[in-house]
């Protein structure tokens, strides 16, 4: 499949570490554009990843197949009625937006004409080519469609396809907002370790790549991650005891509240902000 040419709509975090993804992997800065409001941000896209900016949304979109709509979910409805006076019927529309379904989208950027529409929820890891992305696609989206977002979202990570859009919330609760999960537990664990006596960088240094370590096993290792846990953990050790105080903390259900509080919010961004 030769590549295709994809427009950014918003250059912020995510368009940038998508765009850095792609570059990384060796696509053209000729083949990638992107439009943004801010000056200061165009001059960023194209001193680091050679990419032509735009102030001008509809300019940016002007012979691409793929449009990327990477503004915030707050400014999506507004961003689709300008575009859709200019967006082809033949231009593929890959969302990143949390919160905004794939109806609405269809709504703001003109009932008349139905729209490909691919849907999807990346991560931030994206930008080191470690990202993992949950992907929906509408009935519109034809399978070269298909294969170009896959295209466009694996460059940057794994790309999953999901059957119903509405797992795309889970996906937003799992990866989507995970990446902060982990930062936080490795800024408690760097703060616990400096007050137990670790110079700073010390224990930011043993644990980002414990964290680094635990992980690769975790992805590389044929068993899952509870006997990983396991063969760790010595009989009446120091690591039973840290779980123990783990879960007398309720870690398993503060866990389970906070992604509940994540997809209920990408639920309620759906629903105040959709059509
Ligand atoms: N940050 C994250 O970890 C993830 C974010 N997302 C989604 O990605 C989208 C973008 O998020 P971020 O990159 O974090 O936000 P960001 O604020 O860094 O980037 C948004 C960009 O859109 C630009 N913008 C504002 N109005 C515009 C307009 N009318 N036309 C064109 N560009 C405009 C802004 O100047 C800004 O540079 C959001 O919808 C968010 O839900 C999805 C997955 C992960
Ligand atoms: O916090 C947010 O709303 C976005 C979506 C997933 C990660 N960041």
């Amino acid at each position: 499949m030769s590549t295709p040419r994809i427009a950014f709509i918003g250059g912020g975090n995510m368009a940038a570490s998508l765009i850095g993804g792609l570059r990384a992997q060796g696509v053209a800065a000729s083949s990638i554009c992107a439009s943004d409001p801010g000056a200061d941000k165009r001059s960023e896209l194209e001193a680091a990843h050679g990419i032509d900016a735009f102030a001008d949304n509809a300019q940016a979109i002007a012979g691409a197949d793929v449009v990327v709509l990477a503004v915030k979910p707050q400014v999506m409805q507004a961003v689709c009625r300008d575009l859709a006076a200019s967006l082809q019927a033949n231009q593929l529309v890959v969302s990143i937006a949390a919160g905004i379904d794939c109806a609405s989208l269809q709504a703001w950027l003109g009932e008349q004409t139905p729209r490909a529409i691919v849907r999807c929820m990346p991560n931030t890891p994206s930008l080191l080519r470690q990202g993992v992305s949950g992907l929906f696609a509408n009935d519109q989206v034809t399978d070269t469609q298909k294969q170009q977002a896959e295209q466009l979202l694996s460059a940057v990570g794994l790309a999953l396809w999901l059957d119903k859009e509405s797992l795309i919330d889970a996906v937003t609760a799992v990866s989507g907002s995970g990446p902060a999960y982990f930062f936080l537990m490795i800024e408690a664990m760097t703060a616990a370790g400096e007050r137990m006596g670790l110079p700073g960088d010390t224990a930011a240094q043993l644990t980002m790549h414990t964290a680094l370590g635990a992980a690769r096993m975790a992805c590389e290792s044929d068993v899952g991650a509870a006997e990983l846990r396991r063969r760790v953990t010595s009989p009446n050790g120091t690591t039973e005891a840290a779980i123990k105080a783990f879960q007398a903390g309720g870690f398993e259900s503060l866990v389970e509240q906070a992604m509940a509080a994540a997809a209920r919010r990408s639920a309620e961004l759906a629903e105040q902000l959709g059509n």
